[in-house]
């Protein structure tokens, strides 16, 4: 089951152009607001026309602009769930799903087997003659999930489709998606703004710049080594310099431009490479100086979070900068210490005992960044004119 996506599409001020292939996995697509996202998926089902280009689904052709192939939305075997692509008010939830079969050839006694087997899956025995108003909004996701999944999809395109849900309702209708997916053999486009809930559902991941695609691979690789910056920014690293090759008597050694150091890679860096970055959860802050990719750095801002410390760490020139009488840590002890300031600090991600243990150490503190740790980035695609 592949569905293969090579499309151009241009609106005023914006133009989309991706090339993808995604078989039986679910593929999330991230990128900022106004990427492309929804036009991708739109376009899929049918809603909206690209200008050039060719969409097959399990070897049929969707679109072919060259042989002026456009199927009709209801006849492309796709099911979505858009977040506005609300229920209809007036139909019931019996009614609802079987909305979209009613444009399949299907004799009554297989609708009526549909309906019955979709409510079961998605737990509505009881509610098939409710309206959507008289359901709660986990409800009417499930709902709108048997009506996409009724028709028998070859794909299913899910747009931000928990966004209005609380974070409860949201869990319990992602653990629900995921048991849907995994008895689901066709192909899944997912779009959400949720990191955790991207890398929880989907195998792969597809990262949109500006209507192109800036990454496209398995989501372990792209977390590990995100290829662009985009990609870098998309899945949460906020650590993060642009950075220049030294010459060739330095192969494994790369200059990062904003945090003011050279740093030891663990092979050369590829001659695309632009920016060096590593995760919050990486760095580590180790007894003192010496090792390599070793710096002094002291205490900044410190934000809490549900599972524990994200903390700045002010790059500090070296340890003569640092006055003996300010090396005491805790908020007093940062009286008469002078930070680079010019320099971005580094984001650590520390849990709760870790920050305990730490939190007193006097200054300087010494931040390593890991050779084997640091990725290496290139800009995103040209925008041809
Ligand atoms: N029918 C349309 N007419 C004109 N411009 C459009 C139309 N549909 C989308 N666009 C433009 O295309 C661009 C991409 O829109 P799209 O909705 O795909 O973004 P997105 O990545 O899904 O964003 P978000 O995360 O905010 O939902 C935007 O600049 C949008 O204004």
């Amino acid at each position: 089951m592949e569905l293969s996506v090579d499309i151009e599409k241009r609106f005023p001020g914006f133009s989309l152009r991706v090339s993808f292939a995604t078989a039986k996995e679910a593929l999330g697509l991230l990128g900022a607001s106004g990427s492309g996202k929804t036009v991708i998926l739109r376009c899929i089902a049918g809603i909206e026309t690209p200008d050039r280009g060719r969409i097959t689904l399990n070897g049929r052709v969707l679109f072919d602009a060259e042989k002026g192939i456009n199927l009709p939305s209801r006849m492309r075997k796709v099911g979505f769930l858009f977040q506005d692509y609300a229920l209809f008010p007036h139909m019931t939830v019996a009614e609802n799903i079987l909305f979209g079969l009613q444009y399949l050839n299907l004799s009554v006694e297989e609708r009526r087997r549909r309906l019955r087997e979709k409510i079961l899956q998605f737990q509505l025995e009881g509610l098939e003659d409710r309206f959507p108003g008289q359901l709660s909004g986990g409800q009417q996701q499930r709902v709108a999930l048997a009506r996409a999944l009724s028709v028998d999809p070859d794909a299913l395109l899910l747009d931000e489709p928990f966004s209005a849900l609380d974070n409860h309702l949201r869990s319990q209708m992602e653990s629900e998606l995921l048991k849907t997916l995994s008895d689901y053999r066709g192909a899944t486009l997912f779009v959400t703004h949720n990191l955790d809930e991207a890398y929880r559902v989907c195998q792969s991941l597809l990262v949109l710049s500006k209507g192109r695609v800036s990454a496209f691979g398995s989501k372990a690789e792209i977390f590990q080594s995100p290829p662009t910056v985009t990609a870098a920014r998309l899945t949460g690293c906020k650590n993060l310099s642009r950075a220049r090759i030294l010459s060739p008597h330095h192969p494994d050694q790369i200059e990062a431009i904003d945090w003011g150091c050279t740093l030891h890679l663990p092979s050369p860096p590829p001659s695309s490479t632009a920016y060096v970055g590593i995760r919050a959860r990486h760095l580590q802050i180790v007894d003192g100086p010496g090792g390599v990719n070793t710096f002094p750095c002291r205490l900044g801002q410190v934000i809490d979070t549900t599972e524990g410390k994200t903390v700045h760490l002010e790059w500090l020139q070296n340890l003569k900068d640092v006055p003996t009488k300010g090396r005491k840590g805790g908020a007093d002890g940062l009286v008469g210490l002078h930070p680079i300031a010019e320099r971005p600090p580094l984001s650590l991600y520390l849990s709760e005992s870790s920050w305990n243990r730490l939190k007193d150490r006097p200054f300087p503190w010494w931040v390593h960044l890991d050779p084997e740790r640091l990725f290496t980035a290139s800009e995103d695609p040209e925008l041809p004119a």
